[in-house]
């Protein structure tokens, strides 16, 4: 009788991968079936198989089997290794690569769980890709700010204010010492409150505050949308004389980015990417897709600084993932650059101190609540900010610091070093 199936062609545990193939790490419990034919299924699903024997398979299908060169014991399951030849991948297309390594295999039966933990491109196949316009250095060099954190607020509550009021606010905040004002992720064009009027108003608010102030002040505008919704608005910014776009990245997926990516270039725009939705595959350990290949994906692609978490604050994350994944955004990766890790999610002025000494000060640090929610209103809000940062990078307690600044000691009063849950 002939042999129905094939799995086991795409496990090769003495095979030595070369340098033009693009190598993947996957965590996987298997469901009924051996390690070896789990992960054989992984290899043969996210390349050129199926679950039977085939008729015939072309000389290019041969070339382009993936292969399975590592298999170790981790937890209650396995973690492969599986090496993909270029000839499986369209150079430049993320969205295709995320076709075959992130696919159908998450709904294979035999496999209870499925992990992909990541992915590591090699230059033969990064090349096709620009990565971030700006990045941590571009940025630092159009923001003015050379080495302490950069900060952003989103006037909360997310949606509800209007453009006049919306617009007020950002003054406040600005001239408190907020550097970039900040759209919450579902805040986009409401009746109550149009993008096109947002636009006008608050890149006059922007210059007004830049011209009392000195510093330079941006504005992390959500675009997110329809793509060619987003062409629009982006062109919008960029007459206004913005310098940023905001970008729910996951929600409009790697095409729509990728398209804007070369909008954004066009038009000198940075890109802010927001995560939301990650969590929906990023959070439970043993299946779906880690954070860090999502923000690795993203910094290739070409965004200029990611949502990564806190640790401390209110969103899920701990210390060694977001450790983990900040540096690697700042590390040196062939051409592409460094980008700007952001921290947001329940922070307030009291936890400045630890932020900066577990992640560092290059860093977007977002704080909505822990300012829009100070006692005596943005402003102040911001200060308190501010003076909670120059503590940390001063050294300073901020006990300390507070006799100097009754923003700050108002904000300790209400907040002291709440961790929020
Ligand atoms: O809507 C919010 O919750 C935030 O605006 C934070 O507000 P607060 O500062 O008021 O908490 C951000 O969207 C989250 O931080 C996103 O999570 P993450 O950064 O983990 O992607
Ligand atoms: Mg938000």
């Amino acid at each position: 009788m002939s042999k129905v199936e094939w799995y086991l062609d795409f496990v090769d545990l003495d095979y030595t991968p070369g340098r033009d193939e693009l190598i993947v790490e996957y965590y996987f419990e298997p469901n009924g079936v051996s390690p070896e034919e789990a992960a054989g299924r992984i290899a043969s699903e996210s390349s050129i198989g199926t679950w039977t024997t085939l008729w015939k398979l072309p000389d290019m299908a041969k070339r382009s089997m993936a292969k399975v060169f590592s298999l170790e014991k981790s937890g209650e399951g396995y973690i492969a290794k599986i090496a993909y030849p270029l000839t499986l991948f369209e150079e430049g297309n993320l969205v295709q690569l995320f076709s075959a390594i992130a696919g159908n295999i998450f709904g294979m039966k035999a496999l209870k769980n499925l992990r992909l933990l990541d992915f590591h491109p090699p230059y033969e196949y990064l090349r096709h890709f620009k990565g971030p316009q700006y990045g941590v250095k571009g940025i630092r060099e159009f923001m003015g700010i050379e080495d302490r954190p950069l900060t952003a607020t989103v006037p909360k509550p997310k949606m509800g204010w209007s453009v006049d009021e919306y617009a007020e606010i950002a003054y406040e905040l600005w001239s408190g010492g907020i550097d970039l004002l900040k759209d919450d992720e579902n805040f986009t064009s409401f009746p109550f409150n149009r993008f096109e009027e947002r636009v006008r108003k608050l890149y006059a608010v922007r210059d007004r505050v830049e011209a009392e102030t000195g510093e330079t002040k941006e504005y992390l505008i959500n675009i997110t949308g329809p793509a060619h919704v987003m062409e629009k608005r982006a062109q919008l910014v960029a007459a206004e004389g913005g310098q940023y776009i905001m970008i729910d990245i996951v929600v409009v997926g790697w095409s729509a980015l990728q398209y804007m990516r070369e909008v954004a270039e066009d038009l000198g725009l940075a890109i802010h990417a927001h995560r939301a939705m990650h969590a929906a595959f990023t959070r439970n350990p043993r299946h779906g897709i880690s954070m860090f290949v999502l923000a690795k994906a993203a910094r290739m692609v070409g965004v200029d600084q990611i949502h990564t978490g806190t640790a401390v604050g209110k969103m899920a994350g701990d210390y060694e993932e977001v450790k983990r994944i900040n540096g690697f955004l700042l590390s040196e990766w062939e051409h592409i650059k460094p980008i700007f890790p952001v921290a947001s999610g329940g922070l307030h002025p009291g936890l400045m101190p630890e932020l900066i000494r577990l992640f560092g000060r290059d860093l977007v640090i977002q704080v909505g609540g822990g300012v829009m929610g100070h006692p005596d209103g943005p402003r102040a809000g911001a200060k308190a900010l501010r003076d909670a940062i120059e503590a940390a990078i001063e050294g300073v307690s901020l006990e300390e610091k507070a006799k100097e600044s009754p923003e700050l000691k108002k904000a300790l009063e209400k907040w002291g070093y709440l961790k929020p849950k």
